[in-house]
């Protein structure tokens, strides 16, 4: 069966929007049909603006924005954020924690659930920020679908990505750097693997 795979995200400078439509690539090739979507910033143009992220949020802007109703409506959903401080950033923090109503309903129970990040410091928070974004799933009884070594790309990769699912190195902070082969290879995999575990189960 064909899953409806929503990719919801939050990004500042693009780099995690890059990945996303990587693993919406992946998710194609597994038959899924993927429905990016990004979570509401909430700094301001200005705010952005002093960051050095206008152009970023440009093209950022042709992308629908999620809504909390919609994650019902999709057979799995794989989160992206940027890394702050070793975790999630606050725009999607706050858009997870108005899922309350969906959590009291059981809204997402059985629902496959992944996650993607990027950081800019090769130690500076890829795992904690994965697995700290997953324990929204345990609390939603979703099921995490994780990217284990089945790409031989998680082993050889010397930027981002491993079994704890894709994610980005941006060493040069702000600037658009592109995705490595290896980033690319596991946003891919993960996407396709992601989409076909989700369409048995939603079958
Ligand atoms: C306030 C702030 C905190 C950050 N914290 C970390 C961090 O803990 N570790 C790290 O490697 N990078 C950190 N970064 C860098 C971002 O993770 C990186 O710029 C981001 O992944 C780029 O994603 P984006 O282009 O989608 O916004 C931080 C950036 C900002 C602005």
């Amino acid at each position: 069966m064909s899953a409806d795979i929503g990719i919801i995200f939050h990004s500042m400078y693009g780099h995690t929007h890059d990945l996303a439509e990587q693993i919406a690539a992946g998710v194609e090739k597994g038959e899924g049909k993927p429905q990016l979507r990004r979570v509401p910033e909430l700094m301001s143009e200005g705010q952005l603006a002093d960051a050095g992220a206008a152009q970023a949020q440009d093209a950022l802007s042709t992308v629908p924005l999620a809504t909390i109703d919609e994650l019902a409506e999709f057979d799995g959903i794989i989160f992206g954020s940027p890394t702050r401080f070793g975790n999630r950033t606050s725009q999607m923090s706050s858009f997870l924690d108005q899922t309350g109503p969906l959590w009291a309903s059981g809204a997402l129970v059985g629902k496959t659930a992944g996650f993607f990040t990027g950081a800019s410091t090769m130690h500076g928070g890829f795992e904690s920020t994965i697995l700290t974004m997953s324990t929204f799933a345990y609390h939603h009884g979703m099921l995490i679908v994780p990217m284990g070594y089945s790409d031989d790309a998680a082993s050889k990769t010397r930027s981002g990505g491993g079994p704890y699912g894709p994610s980005h190195w941006s060493p040069q902070g702000e600037e658009k750097d592109g995705l490595s082969e290896h980033e690319i290879s596991i946003a891919n995999s993960y996407g396709r693997f992601f989409a076909e575990v989700t369409g048995k189960l939603a079958a």
